[in-house]
């Protein structure tokens, strides 16, 4: 999930007030602006968007307010992918970012029970300058809540092995890898992002599904798939939900997660995302909770926190089971 593309139109009519004109605030006139003809066209939108997060106190207001649209859908742990690099400037240096995003997290685990933890991502379209400015930001301060290192924006003219030394430190410090790959390029980027990066996780990876020796790979390996299935949809980078790879993933035995990406951009929640997957896998209950734990073993975070968490997923399932599933289920 990113940042800024987890703006709600409750969260971004509340950034507008501060920064008129830049995006449109009327909830339908906001829905047709999040209409995309294609990937490239969605950054050119989503860099609009940046612009209404300018100050610090804006970032702390999205961040906490994500926070707490999160509590409302049950979300009780989240790895939130940032991009530094377009929000710090001259006029908001790199210390004031992080101690926006740090006030943000601590009051959401403090007000909403959501434990944040960050992903720093590095554009791809603003090249080796972006990349230098990210592991910088990432990793000559103190961040609490870092747990991984990431790259998103475009995979066409951007081969994840141009980032490589970036990756190298930021591994070196013990940042998950955690690269976008295989979303609008074929499984090439894919090998390139495990090869050259490291990758331990993927960011959508769905063109894997092409490859049998890479599914082969990222099961023997462990390597999840942070699967996004309307995003792909509103982006075309796949037709329509029925034709979409995740079931040939999960019957190689891929390891994935269920993801939104940028949920009001695309229309979605987290909760509807996981009734997509349950639709497209033919998943019971059981199946479902299944997920939730896939997604609590790709997190770079403590067992003990791991273990907390899958003790909530097993507490929420027992009690679903103890109602009469017939009644539950209406
Ligand atoms: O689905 C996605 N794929 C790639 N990048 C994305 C996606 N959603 C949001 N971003 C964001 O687009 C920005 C432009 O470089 C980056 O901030 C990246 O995190």
């Amino acid at each position: 999930m990113h940042q800024v593309g987890s703006a709600s139109p409750r969260i971004v009519a509340q950034l507008a007030e501060r920064h008129p004109g830049t995006v449109p605030t009327d909830p339908d006139a906001l829905a047709d602006y999040f209409r995309f003809d294609d990937f490239a066209h969605f950054i050119s939108i989503y860099l609009s968007v940046v612009k209404l997060v300018e100050t610090a106190e804006d970032v702390r207001l999205l961040t906490y307010e994500i926070g707490r649209e999160m509590a409302e859908q049950q979300i009780r742990y989240a790895e939130l992918t940032i991009t530094p690099y377009l929000s710090v400037g001259p006029d908001l240096p790199a210390e004031a970012f992080l101690e926006a995003i740090e006030d943000a997290r601590v009051g959401a685990a403090r007000d909403h029970g959501v434990q944040l933890r960050w992903i720093f991502d590095i554009p791809a379209d603003f090249g080796i300058p972006a990349a230098e400015a990210t592991a910088s930001i990432a990793m000559d301060h103190d961040v609490p809540g870092l747990v991984g290192f990431g790259i998103g924006g475009s995979e066409e003219g951007f081969p994840r092995s141009m980032f490589r030394d970036q990756f190298d430190r930021a591994r070196a410090v013990g940042l998950g890898s955690v690269p976008h790959a295989g979303e609008t390029t074929g499984p090439a980027t894919v090998w390139d992002a495990i090869e050259t990066l490291g990758a331990q996780r993927i960011e959508h990876g769905i063109s894997a599904a092409q490859d049998e020796d890479l599914m082969a790979y990222l099961a023997e390996n462990d390597i999840t798939l942070d699967v996004c299935p309307s995003s792909n949809v509103a982006l075309k980078v796949v037709d329509d939900l029925a034709s979409h790879p995740l079931p040939t993933l999960v019957a190689a035995g891929v390891p994935v997660s269920i993801n939104t990406d940028d949920p009001p951009m695309f229309g979605t929640t987290l909760n509807r995302e996981y009734a997509v997957a349950a639709d497209l896998l033919g998943l019971d209950e059981a199946g479902l909770a299944g997920l939730a734990r896939a997604g609590v073993d790709g997190a770079f975070v403590d067992e003990t926190t791991k273990t907390a968490l899958r003790g909530e997923i097993d507490a929420y399932v027992a009690a679903w089971s103890g109602t009469s599933g017939e009644d539950a289920r209406t």
